[in-house]
């Protein structure tokens, strides 16, 4: 299998070099050059599988350049050792007739981010050896909160690694933030930056797409690379999560073998709804990926008009790691949707640089809306949701979730499509406590406490244990003040590797 760029400028490259650069050097994003196609026997056989097992097959069809025993071991790092709270790892839980929650926080740092970055270290390791490479990588992190401490957690003390990761000052929950910059680790540096998630992360890209900057850092010993979902090593794990949530409905008879289901995703930088596109093309039996946004809903009215246009207003909201309006993984998408077509995806991206919009096509829309129903969900309804799901079910939802949930009822509402229904829950409710508390309680003045007694009057609330890694955050030592404008990250990266 190899991999192209999004943009068409790249000559095709193995799975292990693709992971190792992150971003292609065309300033695209790596794609498989053919998706691999299963057949129904093969999603059967994934059923009497454990987790670990399902992610080793499934990886083995993307990254064909890694022999079995090397992916083995890094699935086993990854998940195995009690790294995951629950040892299904990716558990579904059934809420009610047909609407099912695929839980995918049991890892370290309570958000679905560890399903991939506990696995990408591993298999960036892997690359480099296979590859050759002996240079430092410096990967380079933007984050609206939850990628951001699963990168830290991931390549906490990896060999041959430096991270820097760049949150926006005011837009993280006050756990995300905690868990940042209390981050221990002897590569590891957390920057906040005075804007919103585009700008750390459209600062990120300018660092990657400029080639002085690279061959400057190249001649100090570092190359770049990323552990944002433009990395493909960071997608191919979130594809297993899909095909394991089949498995685990047809075994408990939820479903039976071929039947249709659909996924609700809360989505942002659309890594983790393209996720599940990849398993749909290679054919898992999902009828519709439903798009749930919060209140920066570019991707809702893209999805509904075929209009991307980051000019709007940018809303700090209560489901923070969705708060994006520039968001990169649609380049794959386009590119798919358009057979291939990399000049028409560099036109749009380009227009989208500057102009702050494009508008696709009415045949390349109408493909897109038959797989991707798309809805908002402002932070009033949110808590409402929180509050309507907690009485209704004991099940507390975290914002993000709460999100796709909302979206899920509005859509069954409009449509009729009674095709049962995977809502992929992103982060455990503990996260975001003060929102959910509130939302439980109804009101409150549980914000203007310390967040830690707050995270005990959640935990008490919902009958649920505080994860243990969110709790210890209380007696852990802030180990990262240091703040930058976005015009500052070339030189904050290059003073952080002491390049004069
Ligand atoms: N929601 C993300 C933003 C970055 O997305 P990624 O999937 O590209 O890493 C976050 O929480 O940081």
């Amino acid at each position: 299998m190899y991999f192209t760029s999004t943009r068409g400028q790249v000559e095709k490259l193995t799975a292990a070099q693709a992971i190792a650069r992150g971003i292609a050097p065309d300033g695209g994003l790596f794609v498989p050059a053919a998706i691999p196609s299963v057949d129904e026997q093969f999603i059967a056989g994934l059923s009497s599988l454990s987790y670990q097992e399902r992610a080793t097959t499934i990886l083995q069809l993307f990254l064909t350049d890694y022999m079995k025993d090397e992916l083995k071991s890094c699935v086993a790092g990854a998940y195995g050792n009690g790294k995951f709270s629950d040892p299904a790892v990716a558990p579904v839980v059934k809420i009610d007739k047909g609407v099912f929650v695929l839980e995918l926080w049991h890892g370290p740092t309570s958000a679905f981010k560890d399903m991939a970055l506990q696995l990408l270290p591993r298999l960036l390791t892997c690359a480099l050896k296979k590859i050759g490479e002996q240079t430092e990588i410096v990967i380079l992190v933007a984050t609206s909160g939850d990628t951001g401490k699963a990168a830290l957690e991931g390549f906490k003390d990896v060999e041959q690694t430096k991270v820097m990761v760049f949150y926006p000052e005011e837009g993280v929950s006050r756990i995300q933030r905690l868990q940042m910059v209390t981050q221990e680790g002897k590569n590891l540096k957390v920057f906040a930056v005075q804007g919103n998630f585009d700008d750390a992360q459209t600062g990120v890209k300018r660092i990657f797409n400029d080639s002085t900057f690279n061959s400057e850092l190249a001649a100090n010993g570092f190359k770049l690379s990323s552990a944002n979902s433009i990395n493909w090593g960071r997608l191919v794990p979130q594809i297993v999560y899909y095909f394991s949530a089949y498995a685990d409905l047809v075994n408990s008879q939820q479903i039976a073998q071929g039947d249709n289901v659909n996924f609700v995703v809360p989505t942002g930088n659309f890594g983790n709804i393209l996720a599940g596109f990849y398993a749909k093309q290679m054919g898992l039996p999902i009828k519709k990926l439903i798009c749930a946004s919060n209140s920066n809903n570019v991707l809702t009215d893209f999805l509904m008009t075929g209009v991307y246009n980051r000019n709007r207003r940018f809303y700090k909201t209560y489901s923070p790691s969705m708060d994006i309006l520039i968001s990169s993984n649609l380049e794959r998408l386009l590119y798919h949707v358009t057979e291939q077509d990399a000049k028409q995806v560099g036109r749009w991206l380009e227009e989208l640089n500057t102009t702050g919009e494009y508008k696709i096509g009415d045949n390349h829309l109408a493909a897109l809306k038959e797989v991707f129903p798309a809805g908002w969900v402002d932070d009033a309804q949110t808590t409402v949701t929180i509050g309507r799901v907690f009485k209704k079910y004991g099940y507390a939802l975290d914002p993000h979730t709460a999100v796709a949930w909302q979206v899920a009822d509005a859509y069954r509402g409009q449509t009729g499509d009674t095709t049962p229904t995977i809502i992929v829950s992103t982060a455990s409710p503990f996260k975001f406590n003060e929102t959910v508390l509130s939302a439980l309680a109804g009101a409150g003045s549980f914000a203007e406490q310390s967040g830690f007694a707050v995270l005990q009057q959640l935990s008490q609330l919902i009958n649920k244990p505080v994860p243990p890694a969110l709790a210890a955050l209380e007696h852990k030592a802030i180990r990262h003040t240091m703040v930058c404008q976005k015009q500052d990250m070339p030189t904050v990266v290059k003073t952080t590797l002491q390049i004069k």
